[in-house]
């Protein structure tokens, strides 16, 4: 089976290839770079599922895999409160997608206020915790919940969500 991609980023691969290699053997990888098509701060829980799905689309294009995954994070607001949001998307060989929604906690509200005022969250995360790419390792999710799931975790839970619908649509019935 061919699996493919829709990201550079370790922290979603690495989410992926251990959720699909303990459900299924002999599989290969390829990863692709692609657009998600929305902003690269999606600012709405509608936004980010709908770059989660255009992620998984341009990767079937790209590389008309078995499986082609996207996945993406961004942020909502509910009653002045911003909460990080996260989506994923398996597009399969016939077009059909199949979409699942993971975690959302909310975000301090210093890091909401630099969001509001046009940053990304990616960079004012490694402002805030001094390192570099904390998006591709503990994420913004590890940094505030204080380690107890980090970024790679909270995705496993949508990939998850993903390949258990893409198996009962295709159970023996
Ligand atoms: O390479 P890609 O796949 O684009 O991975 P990404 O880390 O940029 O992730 P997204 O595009 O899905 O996320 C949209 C924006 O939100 C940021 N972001 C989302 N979740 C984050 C997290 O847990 N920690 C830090 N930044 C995060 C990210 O850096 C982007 O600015
Ligand atoms: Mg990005």
């Amino acid at each position: 089976m061919l699996v493919a991609i829709g990201t550079k980023n370790r922290a979603k691969t690495a989410a992926i290839q251990n959720i699909i290699n303990s459900y299924f053997e002999d599989v290969q990888y390829i990863q692709v770079g692609v657009s998600s098509n929305v902003s690269e701060q999606p600012f709405s829980s509608e936004e980010t599922r709908q770059g989660a799905i255009n992620r998984a689309l341009n990767t079937l294009e790209q590389a008309k895999a078995d499986l082609n995954f996207g996945l993406e994070g961004g942020v909502q607001e509910i009653k002045n409160q911003m909460y990080c949001t996260n989506w994923g998307a398996v597009a399969l060989k016939d077009g059909t997608v199949i979409s699942a929604a993971g975690a959302q906690f909310l975000l301090p509200e210093e890091i909401a206020a630099e969001l509001r005022a046009g940053k990304e969250l990616g960079p004012v995360m490694d402002i805030y915790t001094k390192q570099q790419d904390t998006r591709s390792s503990s994420g913004a999710v590890g940094v505030f919940t204080a380690g107890l799931i980090d970024r790679t975790e909270m995705f496993e839970h949508i990939v998850k969500l993903l390949i258990g619908q893409y198996l009962f649509a295709n159970r023996d019935v």
